[in-house]
C-alpha cells in the first residue's frame, strides 16, 4: 500500500516491440524487460518465447499486420492497453525475395503493407500515447542496408525499407520535440536457419569486419537511440563497414 505522503511516482510508460517473437525484436524485448521496462510486444506466430515474454511480464498482443484490417484490430488492442508509450520499435519485417513463380504485385504489395503503412499508420494513431510519456519519446525504424544501395534478389523488399526510412525524415519534423525518430539500417546482423555453408561465407565478405555479429548488436544501437537526447532524423548504419567494400 502506497503511502499517501510519498510523492506520486511517474509512471514508467512501456515500450511497443513489434515482431518480437523471435531474434532481434524478441532480445530487445528480454533486454527492456531485464531492466524492469514495461514491454508490449507484438507477434504474429505464438511461439514458447511468447510464452516467456508473457510469462516475464511483456504485455503480448497478437498482430498480423499484412493487411489494413490487421492493423486497426492491433490499434485498438493497443488502445486498450495503455494510454502512454515510452517507445515504439518498428521491428516487425518479412524479408522477401522476388522469385520466377512469385506475383511482384503481391511481393511488392506485402513489402510496402509491412514495412511503410504499418509504422505509418501505428506511428499517426499513436502520436498522443507518444507524447504522453513522462520523458522524450522515440519511434526507432528497422531498415537495412539496401535503402543506400537496393538490391538484386530482394527489389520489393529494398523500395519499402527505403520508404520506411523517408518516413524517418517526415515523422522526426512532426513529432519534434517530444518525440525522437531514427532508423537503423542493419546489414548482415545474423543468419536464418537453413543458411548454407556458402551462403554464410559469402555473406561475411561483404563487409570489412566479416562478421554477423547476432541480435546483441542490434540491442545496444536501439538503446543508444533511446538514451541519446539529441539525435532525431538519423539513419544508423549498423553494418560492419559494408559500405567501403
Ligand atoms: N537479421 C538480419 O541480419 C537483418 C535484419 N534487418 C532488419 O532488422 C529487423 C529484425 O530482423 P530479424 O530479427 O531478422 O527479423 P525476422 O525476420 O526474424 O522478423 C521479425 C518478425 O517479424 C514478424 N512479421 C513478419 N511479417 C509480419 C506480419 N505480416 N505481421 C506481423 N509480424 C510480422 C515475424 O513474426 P512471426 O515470426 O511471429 O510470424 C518475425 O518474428 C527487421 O526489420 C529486419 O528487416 C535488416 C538487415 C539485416
Ligand atoms: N526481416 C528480415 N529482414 C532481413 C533479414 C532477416 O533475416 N529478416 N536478413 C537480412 C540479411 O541478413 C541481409 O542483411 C544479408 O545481407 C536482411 N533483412
Amino acid at each position: 500500500m502506497r503511502d499517501s505522503h510519498q510523492p506520486e511516482q511517474p509512471m514508467t510508460s512501456p515500450i511497443l516491440i513489434t515482431g518480437a517473437g523471435q531474434r532481434i525484436g524478441l532480445a530487445f524485448a528480454k533486454h527492456c524487460l531485464e531492466q524492469d521496462l514495461p514491454v508490449i510486444a507484438t507477434y504474429r506466430t505464438r511461439r514458447p518465447a511468447v510464452d516467456e515474454l508473457a510469462e516475464a511480464g511483456a504485455r503480448c498482443l497478437h498482430a498480423d499486420f499484412g493487411t489494413d484490417q490487421g492493423i486497426e484490430h492491433f490499434l485498438n488492442r493497443l488502445k486498450e492497453e495503455t494510454v502512454t508509450l515510452r517507445a515504439i520499435i518498428h521491428n516487425a519485417s518479412d524479408w522477401l525475395p522476388e522469385s520466377p513463380d512469385s506475383d511482384p504485385a503481391e511481393v511488392m504489395t506485402t513489402m510496402m503493407q509491412i514495412h511503410a503503412m504499418t509504422p505509418y499508420r501505428i506511428n499517426l494513431a499513436c502520436r498522443q500515447l507518444l507524447e504522453n510519456s513522462e520523458s522524450v519519446a522515440d519511434i526507432v525504424h528497422m531498415t537495412d542496408y539496401v535503402v543506400e544501395r537496393g538490391s538484386a534478389k530482394h527489389i520489393a523488399y529494398a523500395a519499402s525499407k527505403a520508404a520506411l526510412n523517408n518516413l524517418t525524415l517526415s515523422f522526426a519534423r512532426l513529432m519534434a520535440p517530444r518525440v525522437k525518430v531514427n532508423s537503423i539500417a542493419p546489414a548482415l546482423i545474423m543468419f536464418n536457419e537453413g543458411d548454407s555453408e556458402a551462403y554464410r561465407e559469402k555473406a561475411l565478405k561483404k563487409s570489412l569486419l566479416g562478421i554477423a555479429p547476432g541480435e546483441e548488436a542490434a540491442v545496444r544501437t536501439i538503446q543508444f537511440l533511446l538514451d541519446n537526447p539529441y539525435i532525431t532524423g538519423r539513419s544508423i548504419g549498423l553494418d560492419g563497414g559494408r559500405h567501403l567494400v
